[in-house]
């Protein structure tokens, strides 16, 4: 058995549009059904949800029939916590909190085998089948992909940098954190943050990589599309949930 391509990692490397949906709800059931709406990836979160790597496993499982590559983001840039994502068989990270090209760098190594990286060897995990892709040692540095979270006026300043390094597939932009570092915490729709979001995916484009972020309402996911956003979050489980659950209830009482 062989090591599949990475189709996100294909498709973001040719600039071909990928619409998320970012999971926060911690269930392989919800992960399950929505799994099979259509979006390109999923993403699930360990940084601001109750998830462990046991419960990203389930997930992992669930949607992998479905039609989304599974991105998980780690809760920090923390070469153990990637090792044991990688090792259950996530390919597509969404590394947070990448400050500088260094730590971008320390981002890809956790994610390469040596000795191009500092990722730990095992031969019978998940991400190889359990042995029996005999060529995972091999490919598994080619196919998978590596993204950095940039999400501070400090990561903006060095983003040139951050998205130069070889390895980095794609810089994504937290628009929470960002507005919260620039004094617009809650409000990433102020025009001083919008503007910070425009000009850094003109930055990673002219760096030669793909530009990603997340979205939480319909009209700010279509202009960050306009603005040459590659892969886009445009909802997440959660809200979908809370929103839908609101809207019943309202309607009958
Ligand atoms: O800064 C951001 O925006 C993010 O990092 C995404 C957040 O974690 C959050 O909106 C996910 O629910």
């Amino acid at each position: 058995m062989d090591l599949g391509k990475n189709a996100f990692k294909a498709a973001i490397g040719a600039r071909r549009l990928q619409i998320g949906l970012w999971c926060s709800l911690c269930s392989s059931v919800a992960t399950e059904v929505v799994s099979d709406c259509g979006y390109d990836w999923m993403l699930l979160d360990t940084e601001h949800a109750p998830n462990e790597v046991p419960g990203i496993l389930d997930q992992l499982r669930s949607m992998s029939p479905g039609t989304a590559t599974p991105i998980v983001r780690p809760a920090w840039n923390d070469a153990v916590l990637i090792k044991r994502l990688l090792d259950i068989g996530a390919q597509t990270l969404l590394i947070p909190f990448v400050q500088n090209a260094a730590e971008a760098e320390r981002a890809v190594a956790s994610c390469r085998y040596p000795p191009s990286g500092i990722r730990g060897i095992t031969g019978s995990a998940r991400a190889s089948r359990y042995g029996r892709v005999t060529n995972y040692l091999q490919e598994a540095n080619e196919q998978i992909c590596v993204l950095v979270q940039v999400e501070t006026l400090v990561a903006l300043s060095e983003i040139d940098e951050i998205a130069a390094v070889d390895g980095v597939d794609g810089v994504f932009i937290g628009p929470s954190d960002l507005s919260a570092s620039v004094g617009h915490i809650g409000n990433p729709q102020h025009p001083d943050v919008q503007h910070l979001i425009k000009t850094a995916v003109e930055r990673i484009a002219s760096a030669g990589k793909a530009a990603g972020i997340l979205a939480s309402v319909d009209a700010d996911a279509r202009r960050y599309i306009d603005w040459g956003y590659n892969f886009v979050a445009v909802g997440s489980d959660l809200h979908l949930l809370s929103k839908g659950a609101d809207n019943l209830a309202r309607s009958f009482k």
